[in-house]
């Protein structure tokens, strides 16, 4: 049957990096965390996407080990941290969301600083120093006070003070925060270039536009609650509501009698045809729905070419919007 072949794919078989159990955590009267479970796949950029006080700082100190979950575990390559103390640290690198002040440091003295702290010898702190500083392209501030750096360079020479002992996991606590848009799409790139060097990375954001196209898998928090998690694709699809799909036809005969069959359906909105043979229309539903919409276009014998639902971040916004909308008025 389909299904077992499906669970036999690679793919599924993989045990994830970090297992996160019903993780809950509480602080005081607050329940910041509700019995969370997420499976972070290795080699994944993973979005935490929440608006402010969903607990997405909470559960990034949690995975770094800063914090113990009030109930549940996390589980790093099939072992429980609680009975690892000290090899966490060494394997998670965490860029929180804020910039200590470091007053008299140069970019490099920053850095050996932190070299220090993670016990690398000497000898070797200079190379990765220097290593580190072309990274993120800050060779030439290497001798510039901390303070005199503008703030997407902090975040890059955060970045890089993450990266220091070199770990397989990195944790980035909204890095994008009030960055420009030039200084995003250069982090963009950077956290893509991590990745191809094989690093896991779990970032968050309360803007999903930030994370939607360089995310392979996001998980969506609210109010400590998961919303839904899973690959982007698997999340715009599971949500259902609209989706953008593009329908080529053969030649432009039979245009306008499409989108008159098409505008005649409930399930589909917005038709337009901007170029000669390309409609564009909203349908609303899962795959199955635009399947059967494909099914009955061919069916009536239209001269369906391509049809293809658009992906993106512009659409998963729209759901994430309606998600927290929809949470805080409850
Ligand atoms: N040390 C603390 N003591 C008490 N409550 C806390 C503490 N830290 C966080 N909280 C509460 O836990 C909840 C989750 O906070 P958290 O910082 O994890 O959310 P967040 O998603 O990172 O929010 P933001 O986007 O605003 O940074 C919030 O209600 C917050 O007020």
């Amino acid at each position: 049957m389909q299904s077992s072949a499906l669970s036999a794919t690679p793919a599924e078989t993989i045990e994830p990096l970090i297992k996160i159990q019903n993780v809950s955590k509480r602080y005081h009267t607050t329940n910041a965390l509700n019995d969370i479970n997420l499976d972070i796949p290795r080699g994944s950029i993973y979005g935490l996407i929440g608006p402010n006080g969903a607990g997405k700082t909470t559960l990034m100190r949690i995975l770094a080990a800063l914090l113990t979950p009030s109930s549940g575990q996390v589980w790093f390559d099939q072992q429980e941290v609680s009975t690892m103390p000290g090899i966490i640290q060494r394997k998670v690198g965490y860029m929180p969301d804020f910039f200590g002040v470091y007053p008299d440091l140069t970019s490099a003295e920053y850095l050996e600083f932190y070299a220090g702290i993670h016990g690398i010898p000497r000898q070797k702190r200079a190379g990765i120093i220097n290593d580190l500083l072309e990274l993120v392209e800050l060779t030439s501030k290497r001798d510039a006070l901390v303070e005199t750096l503008s703030r997407g360079m902090k975040q890059r020479l955060c970045l890089a003070r993450a990266l220091v002992h070199d770990p397989e996991i990195l944790l980035l606590d909204e890095p994008a925060s009030g960055l420009d848009p030039r200084a995003r799409v250069e982090l963009r790139e950077l956290v893509r270039t991590l990745q191809e060097l094989g690093k896991t990375i779990i970032i968050s954001s309360h803007i999903l536009l930030e994370l939607a196209e360089m995310c392979s898998d996001i998980a969506i928090l609210q109010n400590g609650q998961l919303i839904i998690a899973g690959n982007v694709e698997q999340v715009t699809r599971q949500l259902g509501g609209e989706r953008q799909v593009e329908i080529r036809l053969l030649d432009n005969t039979r245009v306008t009698e499409t989108i008159e069959y098409l505008k005649q359906r409930t399930e589909v909105h917005a038709v337009t045809n901007n170029e000669d043979t390309l409609i564009q229309a909203d349908i609303e539903g899962d795959d199955q729905a635009l399947h059967q919409v494909l099914i009955d276009l061919i069916t009536q014998g239209f001269p369906v070419v391509s049809f293809a639902p658009r992906s993106g971040g512009g659409r998963l916004e729209e759901v994430f919007l309606h998600i927290t909308e929809r949470g805080n008025q409850e």
